[in-house]
């Protein structure tokens, strides 16, 4: 289900479909979100987000991102990022790309299992276009563990060429911190 809806999402960016279409696919998007709407749980028990195995762990608001490699320092794998992800000319949107680093380093940041952490900071450099509909690699690894703060650093690369870079603080909370 999140697979066909990230491509619906890319497809309604792509396409400039006839009167008649938008009309049907509005009254279908109307009835499905009425039947998905008596299913709705609490955040606690909401699956979306939680399938770790799954491209961006089901969270659509992540790009579809799959982890190949991963230890307790370091994290690397593949991310698509699709056409409702478009900034202009070819590109990802640059808000697009802080959202990839926050949920990879956040996540790294869990490995092993150290305790949950939240991002104090996240610095990007954009180094060149990030393309949509390419595979990118992406890496993100630990460079420093000190008390409950975890800096931690990632790239994305199309090839061999760096697309973006990020640096990032996440502080370990306390018990009972939100
Ligand atoms: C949470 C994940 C849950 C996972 C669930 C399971 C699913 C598993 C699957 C997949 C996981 C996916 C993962 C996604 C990840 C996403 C993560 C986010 O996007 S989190 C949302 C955005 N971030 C916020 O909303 C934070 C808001 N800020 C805060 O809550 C606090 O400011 C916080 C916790 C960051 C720090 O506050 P203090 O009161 O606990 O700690 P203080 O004492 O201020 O700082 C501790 C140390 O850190 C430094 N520090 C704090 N903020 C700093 C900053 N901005 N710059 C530099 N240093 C900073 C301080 O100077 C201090 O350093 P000194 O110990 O004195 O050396």
């Amino acid at each position: 289900m999140v697979d066909q809806l990230r491509m619906f999402l890319d497809r309604v960016a792509a396409a400039v479909p006839p009167p008649d279409l938008v009309n049907e696919i509005t009254k279908l998007a109307a009835e499905f979100n009425a039947r998905l709407q008596s299913h709705e749980v609490a955040e606690y028990n909401q699956v979306a987000g939680q399938l770790i195995d799954l491209p961006g762990r089901a969270q659509l608001l992540t790009p579809a991102y799959t982890v190949e490699e991963l230890d307790d320092q370091r994290a690397a794998g593949h991310v698509r990022f699709g056409r409702h992800h478009l900034g202009n000319n070819g590109a990802v949107h640059g808000g697009a790309i802080p959202l990839l680093f926050d949920d990879l380093l956040g996540r790294l940041a869990l490995v092993g299992g150290r305790p949950k952490s939240r991002t104090a900071y996240l610095h990007i450099d954009y180094r060149s276009i990030t393309p949509i509909d390419e595979d990118l690699q992406f890496e993100a690894w630990f460079e420093r563990e000190e008390g409950r703060k975890r800096v931690l650093r990632g790239a994305i690369r199309h090839n061999e060429r760096v697309c973006a870079e990020a640096h990032g603080l996440f502080v370990a909370l306390r018990p009972g911190q939100p």
